[in-house]
């Protein structure tokens, strides 16, 4: 298409398309949080800058560039969890992260060769005993991460996943029955673990801590974490920051099967 005095190839329409869509996943991530409006400010900034610039009036504009200068870096600094989120939604999602794509790659094997099947069935089994007993639970199981930083801050276990283990663990009078747990290749890796702290508002308000330190590790790993309710016995799974609540026993199974099954 040719206008008298432009040019539009249809790359370009492609290429608006593309960057409306990446503005709105960039929307979707910030939407309700305090970085929105870092991004309106500094936006507003750039505004003016581009503004005092056609005024001519150069010493504001010297400042200003300044200023604009290290925005990236300062950029980096600011947004450093909703770009590593970004781009961890952007892995989970490229083609290059599905199974089969990854098996089709011996070098994409990495994770597939050493990593034992989880042994879904115990965890299935504690979390409805849990749920029975009304006993609190917060299990995160990780798949290509260790998640060794978060780990650490718990006590070490190493142990393979066994229902009476996990039950153990959690164990209303156990001493480590607080924080959360650790699960990497079918090991209990760690217990006691203090996680990050979700501020999403899109966070009902009646879910406490332990749900808000679910969705706080998914958002930030590829990572996905059940809850047992220790006030109701409900139980919730987390996956890139998103809860499902009130789940049946069958719909933890296939959620498990889905994100663990080799
Ligand atoms: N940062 C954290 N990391 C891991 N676990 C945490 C963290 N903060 C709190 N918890 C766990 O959450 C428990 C408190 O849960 P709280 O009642 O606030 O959450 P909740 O989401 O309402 O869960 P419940 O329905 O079981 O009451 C603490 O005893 C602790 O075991």
């Amino acid at each position: 298409m040719s206008l008298a005095f432009i040019s539009i190839r249809w790359l370009d329409f492609l290429d608006i398309l593309l960057v409306a869509i990446l503005m709105y996943q960039l929307y979707n991530l910030l939407k309700g949080t305090v970085a929105i409006r870092i991004l309106l400010g500094i936006l507003s900034l750039y505004l003016i800058w581009k503004l005092v610039e056609a005024l001519k009036m150069e010493l504001l504009d010297e400042i200003l560039g300044q200023f604009i200068g290290v925005g990236v870096i300062a950029l980096i600094i600011v947004f450093q969890q909703e770009i590593r989120r970004f781009l961890l939604i952007v892995g989970n999602r490229s083609i290059l992260a599905q199974p089969r794509i990854r098996k089709k790659f011996g070098a994409w094997k990495w994770n597939d060769q050493k990593v034992e099947e989880l042994n879904s069935k115990a965890i299935i089994k504690a979390c409805f005993n849990m749920s029975k007993s009304k006993t609190g639970a917060l299990i995160v199981i990780s798949k290509d991460s260790e998640l060794k930083y978060h780990a650490s801050t718990g006590d070490q276990i190493d142990g393979i996943v066994s229902s009476n283990l996990l039950e153990t663990i959690f164990f209303k009078n156990n001493p480590m029955h607080d924080g959360g747990v650790i699960i990497h290749a079918n090991k209990i890796k760690a217990a006691r673990c203090i996680l990050p702290v979700s501020d999403n508002p899109k966070i009902h308000a009646s879910y406490g801590l332990r749900h808000r330190a679910a969705v706080g590790i998914t958002e930030n790993s590829t990572a996905v974490a059940i809850i047992v309710s220790e006030e109701t016995g409900e139980i919730s799974f987390c996956k890139n920051g998103n809860l499902k609540h009130k789940l049946e026993i069958d719909e933890l199974r296939s959620l498990l099967e889905r994100e663990f099954k080799n």
